[in-house]
């Protein structure tokens, strides 16, 4: 299986009045993850990943410090025709702090509609996570 993650800086600014990190912050750390992790694993900037993201689901665990060290962790579980489902533990000080879930949709970029992953990164993305892609060779 594949093992990406990214580092946060956690900034003063991402705190609220209780003194941790503001819930609505967390999906800000998991994106800026999410598109390292399509720069780094599909290899490509994101004006060539035609894609939006269709849900994101959160769930809170522990609160997190301003001096404390973030990293977040992506493993891809499988692929869709067109959807890629992402999976996120967001760790302070090596601690789960939070899980997300997330689902991006590819799209046609003529037409703007849901469009198969690109066969270039399904295999790129199967390597990496050592996925055996079941849905391998019906995307364009
Ligand atoms: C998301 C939509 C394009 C879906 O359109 P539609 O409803 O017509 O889709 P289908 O029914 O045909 O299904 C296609 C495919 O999608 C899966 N799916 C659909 N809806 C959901 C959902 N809500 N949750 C999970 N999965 C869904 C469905 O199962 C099918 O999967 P297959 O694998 O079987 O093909 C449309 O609803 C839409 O356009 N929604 C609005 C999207 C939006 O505005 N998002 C916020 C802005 S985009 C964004 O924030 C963003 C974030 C990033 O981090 C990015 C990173 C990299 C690149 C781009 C990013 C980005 O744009």
């Amino acid at each position: 299986m594949g093992s990406f993650s990214s580092d946060i800086q956690v900034r003063f600014r991402d705190i609220d009045a209780m003194g941790h990190v503001n819930n609505a912050v967390y999906a800000t750390y998991v994106e800026q993850a999410r598109t390292e992790y399509f720069a780094e694993v599909l290899e490509e900037g994101l004006d060539a990943v035609p894609s939006v993201l269709a849900s994101l689901e959160l769930s809170y665990e522990r609160p997190v410090l301003l001096e404390e060290s973030v990293t977040v962790e992506i493993t891809v579980p499988e692929m869709g025709r067109s959807s890629l489902p992402m999976k996120y533990e967001v760790l302070a000080d090596g601690e789960r702090a939070a899980t997300a879930k997330s689902v991006q949709v590819f799209l046609d970029p003529e037409t703007e509609t849901p469009f198969p992953i690109p066969e270039r990164f399904r295999e790129r993305i199967a390597e990496f996570e050592g996925l055996e892609d079941a849905a391998g060779g019906q995307a364009h």
